[in-house]
């Protein structure tokens, strides 16, 4: 449960926990109750993860009730960025995603939508989401579901990536945001005024055109927020 709520007009609503335990715990509820709707109106839940933290931080579905009350079943599962690299290299988010998560669920392995790290990354983009990295040319692709990128700035650099028009077109967007060193860029990306150094900062594009976006946040992160921490 969080700590506080904040629903803030431009950039969804932020929940601000306590600390990673809670954190965790209210993301696996989150995570639950969107499958749970997800089946129930679709027949399937689709979900895209990322690398990072973020699986650590996701690990509470593999505990009761959730391995038992998620219909893993009816799981699909993407990545919205991945490394070019063999899905058994540690730095692969596949692996990430299986070792931490996947492999401790009954989620069927066909559909577990991963690359083919036999192709280049050109090729393994056209079967495949999120690099979205300031001032590259991929953030004005809006004529593909999936691209790829061969100078990320931060190693390995050969990615691949969901295109800004996918993630805003989801039902639901979770941003998972913790730790003090991320406080400054949150506070910008939140409640920054929008000039020109904004384009810096590719997470102000995440704007589900009609899905709900909601931002999992510890208190070390939300420090420099002004909405939650009135001065
Ligand atoms: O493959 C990657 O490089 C990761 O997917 C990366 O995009 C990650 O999601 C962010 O760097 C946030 O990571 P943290 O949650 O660890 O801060």
């Amino acid at each position: 449960m969080a700590l506080s709520r904040v629903v803030d007009k431009d950039r969804g609503e932020l929940r601000i926990h306590e600390n990673l335990e809670e954190l965790s715990t209210d993301l696996a509820d989150y995570i639950a109750e969107i499958s749970e709707t997800s089946v129930k109106e679709r027949g399937v839940f689709s979900v895209a993860l990322s690398g990072g933290s973020l699986i650590h931080l996701m690990r509470k579905l593999c505990d009761a009730p959730y391995n038992r009350t998620v219909d893993w079943a009816k799981w699909h599962v993407f990545w919205a960025d991945e490394r070019v690299v063999a899905k058994n290299h540690s730095d692969s988010n596949f692996k990430l995603a299986k070792d931490g998560l996947l492999s401790k669920v009954p989620v069927l392995p066909s559909h577990l939508h991963s690359i083919n790290d036999a192709a280049s990354a050109e090729e393994a983009a056209n079967g495949h989401i999120a690099f979205l990295f300031p001032n590259h040319p991929v953030l004005d692709t809006t004529d593909e579901w999936v691209t790829f990128i061969a100078d990320s700035p931060m190693p390995p650099p050969e990615r691949i990536t969901f295109t800004l028009p996918v993630i805003n077109s989801a039902s639901n967007v979770a941003v998972v945001v913790t730790g003090e060193s991320k406080a400054g860029p949150l506070h910008s990306v939140i409640e920054g005024s929008g000039g020109p150094s904004s384009c810096l900062l590719t997470a102000r594009m995440v704007q589900p055109v009609t899905g709900k976006l909601v931002w999992f946040l510890d208190k070390e992160a939300a420090s420099e927020l002004n909405s939650v921490n009135p001065s």
